[in-house]
């Protein structure tokens, strides 16, 4: 499998937090990579770092082979990175069409008759046409975890980076997400997750890696993982050598 998003010796501190610790990891063309750690451990700053929000210190970032290291994170978008963010924050004044508008024409650069095309497609997707024209201010928080999903699809991105979107959801709403997820996941997309509620993610990644204090301590197969005695330890306090 090709990769199609790669760090390799990736670095960033604030002060004397180390939050990104040489993290080297790559994720496969239509894999999805979930990625487990404490609260923390650098996880979105990691996101941060992918899409360029924030610089690195230190090694280097590549989409498609491409270094795309010292990018800005719009042109990084339009290259086929989107994200969605741990508390969703759509445009309240706007519906949900329009969040999903500002989208695709700004991260996908679509002209408007492709970008309002896209968006029908997407909204139908992610379970939001009925509310196409529902202002996003008065959404519910599954309705919110949506939009951001279709926001982020709405730039047409070839890896989706999911921040803690299962997060807060109650199990019958979690359920309905991950089937949402899995479908976007038939069209072949990339998909990068961090998660902390652990069976969202088990239905759906291929492959898990764990982030502790910045350095990726664990990568495999996702059920190998969880039963790690290193994860067991990070995660419930049990010696790595119980
Ligand atoms: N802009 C910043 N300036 C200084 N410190 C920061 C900044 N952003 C994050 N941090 C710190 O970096 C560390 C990693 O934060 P990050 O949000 O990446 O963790 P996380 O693994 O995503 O945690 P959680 O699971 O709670 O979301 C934390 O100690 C956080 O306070």
């Amino acid at each position: 499998m090709a990769a199609i998003l790669e760090l390799a010796g990736v670095l960033k501190a604030f002060g004397a937090i180390t939050v990104a610790d040489d993290q080297s990891w790559s994720l496969g063309t239509g894999e999805a990579l979930g990625v487990i750690g404490p609260n923390g451990a650098g996880k979105t700053t990691m996101f941060n770092l992918v899409t360029g929000t924030l610089p690195v210190d230190g090694g280097a970032i590549r989409l498609a082979g491409e270094d795309i290291t010292d990018w800005p994170a719009a042109r990084r978008c339009r290259a086929g990175l989107a994200r969605s963010f741990q508390v969703p924050q759509p445009f309240g004044a706007m519906t949900i069409f329009e969040n999903a508008f500002v989208a695709a024409t700004q991260g996908a650069g679509l002209a408007p008759a492709e970008a309002e095309d896209l968006c029908l497609d997407v909204l139908d997707r992610t379970g939001l046409l009925r509310k196409a024209n529902t202002m996003a201010g008065g959404l519910t928080l599954l309705e919110r975890k949506r939009l951001e999903l279709a926001r982020a699809m709405c730039a047409k991105p070839r890896v989706l980076l999911l921040d803690e979107i299962a997060g807060g959801l109650t199990d019958h709403e979690c359920k309905s997400l991950i089937e949402t997820i899995n479908g976007l996941r038939s069209t072949g997309i990339s998909i990068v997750w961090i998660e902390h509620v652990v069976h969202a993610l088990l239905a759906v990644v291929d492959r898990l890696i764990v982030i502790d204090f910045g350095r990726k301590i664990a990568e495999g197969e996702p059920r190998a993982i969880m039963d790690s005695r290193e994860v067991r330890k990070i995660y419930l306090g049990i010696e790595a050598d119980a």
